[in-house]
């Protein structure tokens, strides 16, 4: 018989893990043993549990599948809340394990280190963060109790938690089963379908919108294919940039609302029919935009259900639904092809010596990309965020929707980790709060490249509030930094520097490359620009 802490890292690996994140304590030492001995996982030790928490949430989206989060009880575990409350709102599904006293500790009497108000304070707190918990406090239980939470997270697409107590650890259980898939009724998946077809062939000028969930739910080729055979233009919500970057020919952009392409925005608001898959109405999101929630012209398929007009389907998957309209669509009359007009991207940065604008760094990455292929990408909250919208479309993980600071750097980790070479957008203020973890990248040999948009400032708060002092912040010289922590660093202040300093960094391989981009207070992106015209505009409308 396994050990439970064998059986459960067992059953990590059989529902799709492919590494963990964490940092030891005392009370997670035993299980930390058995993951280093065992072999069953490759582990990343960071330097904050916070960004535990962003890499495991980055794996979990570049993968299509969980990521794990390995902690110490109290002060470990309570670091972690914030980037998991980020990956519930993100739908990212990462597996918490957060050490625990043992059974006769949990009864000596004694306050324990790390308790807070009672020794079960850490599993209230995680049980608003997380959609299904376990305590594996009984070997006949516990596996039953690991294959019911990882099911929830797989097929919820949100994050789960695990209580390990640290004397349960060598403990014999059965090895831990893999639950079935719970599979959505037929007839129910059909006639939505039908249903859904129907309004299409009605429709003068229907329009794909697709959010995060495609990706989760692991359907993104699917739905790319459906919408090139209903011959349906595609767009992306903010939240979801960067997915179906392969396919240009049926994706016509990113949906800003105000803040965006005037041309995809009349595309979305002028649609007599919007499906949007896999979509969360969130005001990042809609914010700026107009009749998005008008049930007249909606089909909305997220989080198991998919509500047409003011009916619902409920416990719907959208992996049944894609598969239900495909295999219906072949029985409806294609319509003429309609991707859309796609989005122009700035590209050919004249490499001169003048001052770099936000906008300009874009220009430069496109043109790199142009050279030297696509990177995966990770952004922090900030204006690399909208700088990120002028990208062309490539894969993105992102706070889009909970828009926590701190993300970027250690997301860049997280991806690294699985294998691929990310860069990373991150602003000086977010570099502030997690940016020193690339000091752990040497020891891993990760090799992320960072552009710092270093404006000696919080601007995005300055924009909404251009009067407060608070804003200014110094300038930290980030890139004399790198040397210290393993990496190279480089502070470039014209065009010309910024595109040979990306070029070098490419050409860079092994240690993480950190270039600081000096941008003057005040300057925004295009983007940031005119999102914020469009809220000011939005709030003047509501009074
Ligand atoms: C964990 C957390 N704490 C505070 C905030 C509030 C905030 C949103 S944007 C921002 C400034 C970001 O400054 P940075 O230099 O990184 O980027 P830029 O604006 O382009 O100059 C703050 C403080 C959020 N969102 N999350
Ligand atoms: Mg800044």
């Amino acid at each position: 018989m396994p050990t439970l802490a064998t059986a459960l890292l067992d059953a990590l690996e059989d529902h799709g893990a492919r590494e963990i994140f964490g940092i030891p304590g005392d009370f997670v030492l035993p299980f930390f043993k058995v993951i280093e001995e065992s072999g069953t996982l490759p582990y990343f030790t960071l330097s904050h549990e916070p960004a535990v928490g962003f890499a495991a949430d980055a794996a979990s989206r570049y993968r299509g599948s969980i990521g794990v989060a390995v902690v110490t009880y109290g002060a470990g575990a309570f670091n972690l809340v914030n980037s998991i409350a980020g990956a519930y709102a993100e739908r990212s599904p990462v597996v918490v394990i957060a050490g625990a006293p043992g059974a006769r500790e949990r009864t000596s009497g004694y306050l324990l280190h790390h308790q807070v108000r009672t020794v079960d304070t850490q599993l209230a707190v995680f049980k608003e963060v997380t959609c299904d918990q376990a305590v594996l406090t009984d070997p006949a239980t516990a596996p039953a109790e690991i294959a019911r939470v990882l099911r929830s997270a797989l097929e919820l697409s949100l994050p789960v938690y695990i209580e390990f107590p640290r004397d349960m650890v060598d403990a014999k259980v059965d090895p831990v089963p893999k639950l079935p898939r719970r599979e959505a009724d037929a007839g129910a998946r059909d006639e939505c379908a039908e249903e859904i077809l129907a309004r299409i062939a009605k429709a003068k000028s229907p329009v794909m919108v697709v959010d995060v969930e495609i990706r989760r739910y692991g359907v993104e080729q699917q739905v790319g294919a459906l919408a090139r055979k209903l011959g349906l233009p595609v767009v992306t919500t903010f939240m979801g940039r960067g997915l179906l970057e392969g396919d240009d020919d049926v994706v016509a952009g990113t949906y800003l609302g105000a803040a965006g392409d005037p041309d995809l925005s009349a595309l979305v608001e002028g649609a007599d029919l919007v499906l949007m898959f896999g979509v969360i109405l969130s005001d990042t999101n809609f914010a700026l935009s107009s009749n998005m929630t008008d049930p007249r012209r909606t089909v909305l398929a997220t989080g198991r259900e998919v509500q047409i007009g003011h009916h619902v389907y409920r416990d719907l998957p959208l992996a049944d639904l894609i598969s239900g309209l495909d295999a219906h669509a072949d029985q409806h009359p294609p319509r003429p092809r309609n991707a859309g007009k796609g989005m122009a991207y700035p590209r050919g940065l004249a490499a001169d010596a003048s001052p770099i604008a936000p906008s300009d760094i874009a220009t430069a990455i496109n043109d790199l990309f142009d050279r030297h292929g696509k990177m995966p990408m990770t952004a922090d909250i900030g204006d690399c965020l909208f700088t990120a919208m002028e990208i062309d479309n490539t894969a993105l993980a992102a706070p889009g929707y909970y828009a926590g600071m701190g993300f970027g750097v250690p997301a860049g980790i997280g991806v690294a980790a699985t294998g691929l070479r990310p860069l990373v957008l991150v602003g000086d203020g977010a570099f502030q709060m997690t940016g020193w973890e690339l000091g752990n990248c040497k020891r891993y040999g990760l090799d992320p490249i960072v552009v710092l948009f270093n404006n000696c400032s919080w601007e995005m708060l300055r924009v909404f509030q251009p009067e407060s002092k608070f804003n200014d912040l110094d300038d930290w010289h980030f890139a004399d930094i790198a040397k210290s922590i393993g990496g190279v660093g480089e502070r470039v202040t014209t065009r010309a520097e910024l595109a040979a300093a990306l070029q070098r960094a490419v050409e860079r391989r092994g240690v993480f490359s950190l270039i600081e981009v000096m941008l003057p207070r005040g300057a925004t992106s295009q983007t940031l620009a005119r999102f914020v015209t469009g809220f000011k505009a939005a709030r003047e409308r509501m009074k």
